[in-house]
């Protein structure tokens, strides 16, 4: 059901709309966007935070930018509803993360104006000047804009970017959305550089003196601008008693900023347009801003609080689907703390996510021995493989699809080396509502073909602890993979109990048909077998636990007992489990007939994991209709 927008936001579909307004209505317009995220994600959830703290920003761009032509592109997309609402998708907004409807982040098959797909962070640098450069070698004559925030800048793409940027000899702007907040608060020397710039009152002080005789000298041809860039430079290095970072990169600095002023923001952008050369401007802004609690409560929460009560800035919360059941992510955090207090060895790392991971219990608990090392997959891994050449066993927890960016990283620095690290990989499987950008969806395909490395995966809480306490003893590379989400067992705090590497399960006696399954899928099993049994079928479940090793002894006994078998994951058919159940038996000689279920080799847009689970043919019913479909081809045969 649509919200109803104010009534000049009513009149804008499209940036062209927004510039027919006189600059004295920004304000008024900043606020009826800002109401009506708060309309939207109050009643429908989603991201929220971020989009808030850019209002006057994203009302300044497309004011002053001519979109689509001119470029702008997202750091993560997170932050991008205005952006949406203000081009095109105002009256389809209430449609954001909702199956079939809008995707929660820029995506180019979605509109125009989103010039790049986003959704893993600190990639719009890179992707603004790939833009800029083609636009330079083709002698287009348009803006590239890259709004990153300063979490996002703390991802090595971004200084990659940068390092290129310098010399790219494109005109390149960099908006940095500097708001001291990545989910939980930013972290490291960057952090706190920017906080020294943002606070310096004599850099601000001399920098707004100089940028006044300098914006408006740099009109006057190249001479003036080379004279003025090196003054400027001059200037700040003497008042910074230090060069700015940006600038000892060869980008010329302007901030900080008011990011909420959208006036001095758009006369900003105006001048901007006319300083040739790659270039970052500052702006300092407030996660939530303009929405009480997420301004002034717990920022972390208000990142994404899902529905809540507009008026009492009261969340609601989900019921699981079994009550009281605890989200995997909790276990893990909560058993982590319970292995460490027992093995002095155990650390844990996260990058930038101690929340979403449940990692935050761990550093609550013993800050020197857990750590939130930034938007920094790669460093994350081989800062913990550091640690493992000294006898530590860090666990090192990133979500599946995060972990795509460390995957060299994993073999170089860990598996090769043959280390003890534990490879915590939560949001395995489908992530739901974040889509195709978040799903966990080729883990086991990526990890299961490196050597040394152990795949196990939980079809329960219990599971879960076990194998983190096998991985914390095992010696090598292990890695534990599970979903987003609530497990099964409210009495999950079990005793800890080693799991012998590589053994799975039987779960239930059959016959005729066996059903495999690899992780929380388990229990979609158990349902799926529950409603066989009353139509006189009786198929055999077993949990294999383990991709890698897989349980060879089981693999024999299931092979010799059944020839229609039936494998299940939350997971890409390419490369996965089922894949390699198909590898095992014809190495072994035998027959059988194989039917898989997982992720198709198709990307599989947003939605509830169940409505996912369901497009693909393994939710419950899915299963249960496999199993009656091979059945009646047993019968006839
Ligand atoms: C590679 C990658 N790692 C982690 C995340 C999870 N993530 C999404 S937004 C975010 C924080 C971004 O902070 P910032 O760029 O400052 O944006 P803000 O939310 O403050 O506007 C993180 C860590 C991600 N999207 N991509
Ligand atoms: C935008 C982003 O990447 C994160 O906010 C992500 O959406 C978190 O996912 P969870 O909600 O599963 O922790
Ligand atoms: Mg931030």
């Amino acid at each position: 059901m649509q919200i109803t927008p104010g009534p000049l936001l009513a009149q804008i579909q499209t940036p062209e709309d927004l510039k027919k307004f006189p600059k004295e209505k920004l304000v008024q317009i900043c606020e009826e966007l800002r109401h009506f995220i708060v309309d939207n994600v109050s009643v429908y959830g989603g991201h929220f935070g971020a989009s808030l703290g850019v209002v006057e920003l994203t009302v300044a761009l497309h004011y002053v930018l001519n979109t689509p032509q001119d470029q702008l592109v997202w750091d993560v997309g997170h932050q991008a509803y205005g952006h949406k609402i203000l081009t095109g998708r105002r009256e389809r907004f209430h449609t954001n993360r909702v199956y079939g409807g809008l995707s929660g982040f820029p995506k180019r098959k979605e509109s125009e104006y989103d010039t790049f797909g986003v959704g893993h962070s600190s990639t719009s640098i890179s992707a603004a000047l790939g833009m800029a450069m083609a636009s330079k070698y083709k002698g287009t004559d348009i803006q590239h804009v890259a709004v990153i925030g300063d979490g996002s800048m703390t991802g090595g793409m971004a200084f990659e970017a940068m390092n290129h940027a310098g010399v790219s000899g494109t005109n390149l702007l960099i908006i940095l959305n500097d708001n001291c907040m990545s989910i939980d608060p930013n972290v490291g020397a960057l952090k706190d550089y920017l906080t020294d710039i943002t606070t310096s009152h004599t850099y601000n002080k001399v920098k707004d003196e100089v940028w006044n005789i300098l914006g408006k000298l740099s009109k006057f041809g190249s001479s003036a601008q080379e004279i003025i860039s090196k003054v400027e430079g001059a200037v700040k290095s003497a008042v910074l008693k230090q060069s700015n970072l940006f600038e000892s990169l060869n980008l010329r600095y302007f901030g900080p900023v008011d990011g909420h002023d959208v006036d001095h923001l758009v006369e900003i952008l105006k001048d901007m347009r006319d300083i040739p050369g790659p270039k970052i401007l500052h702006c300092v802004t407030v996660k939530g801003k303009g929405y009480g609690p997420a301004e002034s409560g717990n920022k972390t929460t208000w990142h994404a609080p899902g529905t809540f009560d507009k008026v009492t800035g009261e969340i609601f919360k989900k019921v699981p689907t079994t009550p009281q059941a605890p989200k995997y992510q909790d276990v893990f955090g909560h058993t982590l703390v319970e292995l460490a207090e027992k093995d002095s060895r155990i650390m844990g790392v996260t990058p930038a996510m101690p929340s979403g991971s449940s990692m935050n219990i761990m550093m609550k608990a013993m800050p020197d021995r857990a750590f939130d090392v930034g938007i920094a997959e790669q460093h994350a891994v081989t800062f913990s493989a550091g640690m493992a050449t000294q006898g530590l066993v860090p666990f090192c927890n990133i979500y599946s699809s995060f972990m795509q960016r460390a995957y060299d990283q994993v073999i170089h620095d860990v598996c090769l080396q043959n280390l003890p690290v534990v490879f915590c990989l939560d949001r395995a499987g489908f992530a739901g509502a974040d889509g195709p950008t978040h799903h966990g969806a080729y883990d086991i395909a990526y990890f299961r073909c490196v050597p040394n490395l152990v795949v196990a995966s939980p079809m329960n809480e219990e599971e879960l602890r076990n194998m983190m306490f096998t991985g914390s003893t095992y010696g090598g590379p292990f890695s534990i993979r599970y979903p987003r989400g609530n497990g099964v067992m409210p009495q999950w705090k079990t005793p800890l109990r080693e799991i012998p590497v590589g053994q799975g399960r039987i779960i239930r006696e059959g016959e005729d048909i066996a059903i495999l399954t690899l992780g929380h899928m388990g229990n979609y099993a158990m349902e799926a077998c529950a409603s066989l049994v009353k139509e006189g079928l009786n198929p055999a479940h077993y949990d294999m636990r383990f991709v890698k090793p897989l349980d060879s002894d089981l693999l024999h006994e299931v092979f010799s007992k059944f020839k229609k078998i039936v494998t299940v994951e939350d997971g890409c058919l390419m490369g996965g489990f089922g894949s390699a159940v198909l590898e095992w038996m014809m190495d072994h000689g035998y027959q059988a007939q194989v039917k898989r279920l997982g992720i198709p080799d198709d990307i599989i847009e947003h939605g509830e994991q169940i409505e996912l689970h369901r497009e693909c043919g393994f939710d419950p019913e899915g299963i249960a209709a496999t199993v009656r479909s091979l059945a009646e081809h047993v019968h006839v045969s």
